[in-house]
């Protein structure tokens, strides 16, 4: 991997520098650099990490640079990709290669009162909560960051109306289900198929005020100009495979209501086109200064009861495919969550489910 790539547009050369970034955390605490006033972007928080060298991968990189910046060895940690994305600051463009990494509790209780790190600069353990609010001066680049981090390790998705379709009122019975099962402050992925589930999302809504919601995004205008008191609740938009790949196609209209979607979204992805048509969107949303991609639900990881049909991925063939993706992988498909933990030696920010999950 190049530390530089260059682009030649008619007289204007653009460097684009490559860089390493590490998310490194234990529990809810981040640790948080502090870049001097004579460097680029100086005066502010970083995470740690730095350029890559020529003969480098992303990956050697961050595993050095967190050495030579903390003395952190990091080469036995599970390393997750965060993701990867472009930033313009005008007078310096930078591609960072982002990456989650977990600290042991006694790595954590080695470093965790040094104050300064390697190269005599500043560091500190935020609380996680605080630094997802923006108490931290970070670099602009770092929102969608952020963004990324608030993804919750487990997503629950609500099952379909059809499941309770024995029940003499099935709408009452996915409420009440549905209503007592959601832990609580949970990430939900109402999965509604048709107007009258609609409306029991919303009624779950009203009587689960703590649950984040994942809303499929053909019921965005509904929500946002008919119930605002629910819509502070939905914090992510989710696109199916088709809606994603009919956007890169640029269908009519499609391209227009994507842009109407304010939230975030998270996509749907079965294999590697789809990833790809979720990068460009991804990247032409960066652009365009628009609420990010947050994630990719990538499916089936293994075999599963409600589309029996689909052929599962593997744990082998996900890993490749989510190494793909600029934004954080969601495994889901036949997974409980105690799987979570192998999931991520795989590539998986997190793991969604319905079954186990609810
Ligand atoms: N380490 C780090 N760099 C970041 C973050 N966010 C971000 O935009 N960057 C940008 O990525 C580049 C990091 O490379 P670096 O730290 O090696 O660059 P530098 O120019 O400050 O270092 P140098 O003095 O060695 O040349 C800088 O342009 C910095 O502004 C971040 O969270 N951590």
């Amino acid at each position: 991997m190049s530390n530089a790539s260059t682009k030649q547009l008619g007289n204007d050369i653009t460097v684009t520098i490559n860089v390493a970034v590490a998310v490194i955390y234990y529990k809810d605490k981040y640790l948080l650099g502090f870049r001097d006033k004579s460097q680029h972007q100086g005066n502010r928080y970083e995470f740690i990490g730095g350029k890559i060298e020529a003969h480098e991968t992303a990956n050697q990189a961050l595993i050095r640079e967190v050495a030579e910046e903390t003395g952190i060895v990091i080469h036995y940690n599970t390393i997750v990709k965060l993701g990867r994305l472009h930033h313009d600051y005008g007078d310096k463009k930078v591609s960072l290669q982002v990456y989650r990494v977990e600290l042991t509790s006694h790595q954590y209780d080695v470093y965790k009162h040094q104050d300064y790190g390697l190269e005599g600069q500043m560091l500190a353990w935020v609380n996680k909560s605080e630094l997802l609010a923006g108490s931290y001066n970070l670099p602009a680049a770092n929102k969608t960051i952020l963004e990324w981090l608030r993804l919750p390790s487990k997503i629950a998705i609500t099952y379909p109306l059809s499941h309770f379709s024995t029940y003499p009122d099935a709408a009452t019975a996915w409420l009440q289900y549905h209503q007592a099962h959601i832990a609580s402050d949970a990430w939900v992925y109402i999965r509604v198929q048709d107007i009258g589930s609609k409306n029991v999302a919303k009624q779950l809504m009203g009587q689960r005020p703590d649950i984040k919601v994942i809303m499929p995004d053909d019921i965005n205008e509904h929500y946002s100009n008919h119930h605002p008191a629910s819509s502070h609740q939905i914090i992510a938009h989710h696109l199916t495979q088709t809606s994603l790949l009919q956007w890169v196609d640029e269908v009519k209209n499609n391209a227009a209501q994507l842009q109407s979607l304010h939230h975030p979204l998270i996509v749907s992805c079965h294999d590697a086109d789809s990833i790809y048509a979720a990068n460009k969107l991804a990247n032409s949303r960066l652009e365009r200064q628009e609420s990010p991609v947050i994630g990719i639900f990538l499916s089936p990881v293994l075999a599963t009861q409600t589309h029996p049909d689909a052929k599962a991925l593997g744990w082998e063939t996900w890993s490749d495919l989510a190494a793909l993706a600029d934004m954080p992988v969601i495994g889901l498909g036949g997974l409980s969550p105690n799987l979570f933990t192998q999931a991520t030696q795989y590539g998986a920010t997190s793991i969604a489910g319905i079954r186990q999950f609810l």
